[in-house]
């Protein structure tokens, strides 16, 4: 692991470091903030943020204004790359913003020439957590957000992942891929043309199969003057899958707000303090 750049904020420690990611056979950046609480003796809780379409690591911890509350709640918070990266990774032909590099999508690619690179599940999940833990001062205990491609991304490893995560929560999110111009250039470049691969990447699929004793507590925030709204992200059909299996999902439209970082800034605080108490931080 090579550190990239330290900026002290807030009391705490923002580092960018790259790493060699054996899931996904590329060299990957990610950003990690600690809280001024954490050190040796004193371990933290981890949030971690997948961010949306064009994101790298760097839009979330720049623009949410997150760092301030983190600080004050003792929570350290890990943002990934949105895709693998390199020259060696194949791209979009079009160069276009929704596929390919950027647009990773948190799936386990099992179509050619993706699958070779694109394994952001597997990154998500296993890797990227492993490697926190082994070099930072910070617990098991992990909470999980993201936004539009990465709230669906947050969304879904929590669902498939039944106590992995203390809670979920995501701004915007891509609630129903399988059914949308996204997901669906997405899913099947990555998966294939067989729609039931992609159910398991369906937050909107996964949250109907679920036992009560896998729920865990859900927050999804969504601006009602959201450009992506009716034909991307499909919040109803979340709202309405959780209504049918007694998910505990909290849904809350914000009206006037779009898709952008100052939405997400307006609210990041309400979702922290939300993971706060489900970590017992707060
Ligand atoms: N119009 C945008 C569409 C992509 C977009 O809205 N990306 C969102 C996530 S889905 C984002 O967070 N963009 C980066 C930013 O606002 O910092 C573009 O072409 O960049």
């Amino acid at each position: 692991m090579t550190q990239v750049s330290e900026n002290k904020v807030f009391g705490g420690r923002h580092v960018q470091y790259r790493h060699q990611a054996n899931s996904l056979a590329c060299d990957m950046r990610f950003a990690i903030f600690l809280p001024p609480q954490a050190s040796e003796n004193h371990k933290v809780p981890v949030l971690y943020w997948l961010s949306g379409l064009t994101c790298t690591d760097e839009n979330f911890m720049q623009k949410a204004g997150a760092l301030r509350i983190a600080a004050e709640l003792g929570m350290a918070i890990v943002a990934p790359d949105t895709s693998p990266r390199g020259e060696a990774v194949p791209d979009d032909a079009d160069n276009s913003y929704d596929f390919g590099h950027g647009a990773g999508f948190y799936v386990d690619a099992t179509e050619e020439p993706w699958s070779a690179h694109y394994q952001m599940y597997t990154y998500i999940r296993d890797e990227l957590p492993t490697l926190i833990e082994q070099h930072f001062p910070v617990t098991g205990e992990k909470v999980i957000s993201g936004h539009s491609m990465g709230g669906h991304g947050a969304l879904v490893l929590a669902l498939r992942n039944p106590g992995l995560y203390r809670s979920v929560t995501a701004f915007s999110p891509i609630c129903n891929p399988s059914t949308c111009p996204w997901g669906e250039k997405a899913l099947s470049n990555y998966l294939g043309e067989d729609k039931t691969a992609w159910q398991q990447y369906d937050a909107s699929i996964l949250m109907v199969k679920l036992e009560q004793d896998q729920h865990i507590p859900a927050l999804v925030t969504q601006g009602g003057d959201d450009e992506f709204l009716e034909q991307q992200l499909k919040p109803d059909t979340l709202v309405a899958a959780a209504k049918g299996n007694d998910y505990p999902l909290s849904y809350e439209l914000q009206p006037g707000y779009d898709h952008s970082y100052y939405f997400i800034s307006s609210f990041i605080e309400q979702h922290l303090r939300f993971h706060a108490r489900h970590l017992g931080l707060a």
